[in-house]
């Protein structure tokens, strides 16, 4: 086997980018169907899917907890499954996958047994006491001494319904798990905020969506409460869109290159939130003085780079919760910039400033780029090596997290790219 590659430099480009690439599925649709599937009696056929490290490792634990899931060919999966989870043998490992963690913590509660749920190092410092201790009110006995994963559920192997608050602020996957658990309930479920806000409301949108494509019945007022009715789910065939949040990198490398970069789906059919960078995107290099990131969280580090390029300075609000993804985005982005130049970028409180260098490419450094094993600060910082000389991204690799394709696909549009030492 080889050894993983410790960094990549990157060359600044020459011309502009072109040419038409072939975008990943979306992560958290993947990941929503793969679970509904496996509550499902019957078979699924899920095709777009996304297959990266993420989606593995829900799929594998779906395997663990008695599901069948095949995969036929690179971007389908066939899940068979009786419509019942079994309690796995072993404890679920799920990486650094947000949403394969907070769903399955949830869905653990249908199983009768005990699930251990749980994932790397980066995942034992991201906050789930929230959620459980949401599934502690519903009356499921689970705990994580930690407030972060590892958490374990002895399950009954029954949900029984009733009224549920939680607290979403640091996550919206929360809800989202709550969701998808409560329509296998044996009385309806009622989830409702108790946090003054929730980060990115989309994704709920997404969740709802996916679970009514599955059968279910979803009731809400407001963007406050939810209402799931009990009947469990209806195995589908469902064909997922592209990552949005993945679609940022190839935008942005157009707009930053002058280029015209063609993704192969129209931006008008996206669902996820993460679309609506797009509207940023294209403003530049006149991007706004402020921009509010709270409802396109993930495409925060590539808009924080682009700025970096920006004709005017930029103040990103509405990101506190950057700070518990894979690795603490706010400061990661900001150290980097100013590993850089110093004066590219400063952490105002939660806020992130980035001001602009007229002449980057002059900052010719030689830096290589710390990421944290955090995809979205190596892809984010890729773009930065458009534009200045001499940088290069630590641990590549990390890509794999939803983007496993992305390095050939920047070589693919010109962009060279060599292994660093
Ligand atoms: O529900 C989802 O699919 C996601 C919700 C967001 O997380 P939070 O709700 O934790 O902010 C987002 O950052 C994550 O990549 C995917
Ligand atoms: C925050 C992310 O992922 P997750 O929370 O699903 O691990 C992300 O993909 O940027």
């Amino acid at each position: 086997m080889n050894a993983p590659l410790q960094s990549l430099s990157i060359e600044p480009i020459t011309a502009p980018l072109k040419g038409k690439v072939v975008l990943p599925g979306s992560k958290s649709v993947t990941n929503r169907v793969l679970l509904l599937a496996g509550l499902a009696r019957g078979t699924s056929r899920l095709t777009g899917a996304l297959k990266s490290d993420d989606t593995l490792y829900m799929a594998q634990a779906l395997r663990q907890m008695g599901v069948s899931v095949e995969q036929p060919d690179a971007t389908s999966f066939i899940v068979r499954s009786t419509g019942a989870l079994q309690a796995p043998d072993a404890p679920l490992f799920l990486g650094n996958a947000g949403t394969a963690v907070r769903f399955l913590t949830a869905a653990s509660a249908l199983v009768r047994g005990t699930v251990v749920v749980g994932g790397d190092a980066n995942m034992a410092r991201r906050p789930i006491a929230p959620l459980v201790a949401a599934l502690q009110r519903l009356g499921i006995d689970a705990t994580a001494p930690s407030g972060c994963p590892p958490v374990t559920i002895h399950g009954t192997g029954l949900l029984d319904g009733g009224e549920v608050e939680i607290d979403a602020s640091l996550s919206s996957q929360y809800v989202s798990a709550l969701l998808m658990m409560a329509g296998c309930s044996r009385r309806p479920v009622r989830i409702s905020l108790s946090g003054p806000h929730i980060g990115a409301q989309g994704y709920i949108g997404l969740t709802i969506a996916a679970m009514k494509a599955f059968g279910a019945s979803v009731a809400s007022t407001d963007d406050t409460s939810w209402t799931v009715a009990p009947g469990g789910y209806t195995a589908t065939d469902f064909r997922i869109e592209p990552d949005a949040s993945a679609a940022t990198y190839l935008w942005a490398a157009q707009a930053l290159s002058g280029g015209d970069i063609d993704i192969g789906f129209p931006i008008a059919d996206f669902t996820q939130p993460d679309a609506a960078a797009w509207r940023v995107i294209r403003s530049f290099p006149h991007m706004p003085a402020v921009i509010d990131g709270s409802q396109m969280q993930d495409a925060i580090p590539t808009l924080a780079v682009m700025a970096m390029f920006n004709a005017t300075p930029v103040r990103f609000v509405g990101i506190a919760n950057l700070r518990v993804k894979e690795c603490d985005r706010t400061h990661a982005l900001a150290t980097q910039m100013q590993r850089i130049n110093p004066g590219y970028a400063r952490e105002e409180g939660d806020d992130l400033l980035v001001f602009p260098d007229p002449d980057p490419s002059a900052t010719a450094k030689n830096v290589r780029i710390e990421t944290y094993d955090d995809h979205r600060i190596a892809m984010s910082f890729a773009l930065a090596a458009l534009k200045i000389p001499g940088l290069s991204i630590l641990n590549p690799g990390c890509v794999a997290k939803t983007f496993p394709a992305y390095w050939d696909t920047l070589r693919a549009l010109g962009v060279r790219i060599h292994p660093g030492d």
